[in-house]
């Protein structure tokens, strides 16, 4: 190791929601600093700041603001100066940030897929599955795979969804493999393939914030950042804003490394998972303007009961 650019003076304060797999990634990305800088594991001091996300817990995020939920508290402690740079799962992170705040690295994707916990696959549920998820998404991919399964509303950390799981609540939930993976349960459920079900924008990624303002962070930042994660990630980010930014209808996406490019696959569906609209194309990394495009393109071809949602 060489000998490092930056020594802070004091600790740099990383910002992280208190859940277990928050706590893992924050712990992650402290690790991943201190050894690009060749700095000591005191050089960064974790603040635990909880989100209305953590503290409402019975009603689906979309019915009460989204995604802000997770980041807004955190966004106010890097804005008034409580912490120098925040971690987040980039799955929680709304397409539209404000001025103040970059997207400054992501680490290393992990598993973008999806894991089926209590059956093997969906074609060894029961009839009439009860199924346990809280997210637009899983709850139209579900019901499209099967038609006769009924999806309740299912919140709370991975731990207390499957705690829900094995007293008996649901024959099965959806999980994402990245969060069980870095929870050490890599053993937990059967992976999805992705022809079957598409992640979720941004699924599996974790990135960190900061001041846009904050050219010294941001620079120490970027000697983490995993430019293939941030590449794919910020076309699905794309995607969204070209479905309308903000919105809290069932959306998948996708973008890996191809031939040079990003083969970007999205489809959106309706809630009731009968009517699907899929697109995939090849783009150029950082062409954000075709990615947006794919998005649009998906609602031009949409039935008007669907597109009606998107525009909501
Ligand atoms: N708030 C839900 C959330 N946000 C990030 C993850 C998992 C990690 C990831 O997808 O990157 C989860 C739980 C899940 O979907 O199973």
């Amino acid at each position: 190791m060489t000998s490092p650019s930056y020594t802070p003076d004091r600790p740099l304060r990383l910002g992280t929601r208190g859940s277990p797999l928050a706590l893992a990634q924050a712990r992650m990305t402290a690790e991943a600093l201190c050894a690009r800088h060749g700095w000591d594991a005191d050089a960064i001091a974790t603040v635990v700041v909880q989100t209305s996300g953590d503290r409402i817990q019975d009603r689906a995020l979309a019915e009460i603001g989204g995604k802000a939920l997770w980041t807004k508290e955190l966004d106010r402690a890097l804005i008034e100066g409580q912490i120098d740079f925040a971690v987040h799962s980039m799955k929680d992170v709304e397409t539209i940030r404000p001025a103040e705040i970059t997207i400054a690295a992501m680490l290393p994707r992990a598993d973008v897929r999806d894991r089926l916990v209590g059956a093997e696959s969906f074609d060894a549920l029961p009839d009439n599955p009860v199924v346990g998820s809280s997210s637009p998404r899983r709850a139209a991919q579900v019901k499209r795979l099967r038609p006769d399964a009924r999806v309740v509303l299912f919140r709370g950390n991975v731990a207390t969804r499957l705690a829900k799981l094995a007293a008996g609540e649901v024959h099965a939930t959806l999980l994402a493999a990245a969060g069980l993976d870095r929870l050490g349960q890599p053993d937990v459920g059967a992976c999805i393939p992705l022809d079957v079900m598409l992640p979720a924008p941004s699924q599996g990624a974790v990135g960190i914030e900061t001041l846009s303002g904050n050219a010294e962070m941001r620079a120490l930042l970027a000697g983490i950042n995993d430019v293939d994660t941030f590449d794919c990630v910020t076309a699905e980010r794309a995607v969204l804003k070209g479905l309308g930014g903000t919105c809290h209808s069932p959306i998948a996406a996708l973008g890996r490394l191809e031939d040079g490019g990003i083969r970007l696959a999205a489809e959106i569906l309706s809630p009731d998972g009968r009517e699907r609209v899929e697109d995939v194309r090849i783009i150029s990394r950082g062409d954000s303007a075709a990615a947006e495009a794919l998005g649009r393109s998906l609602l031009e071809r949409a039935s008007a009961e669907l597109r009606a949602l998107f525009e909501a």
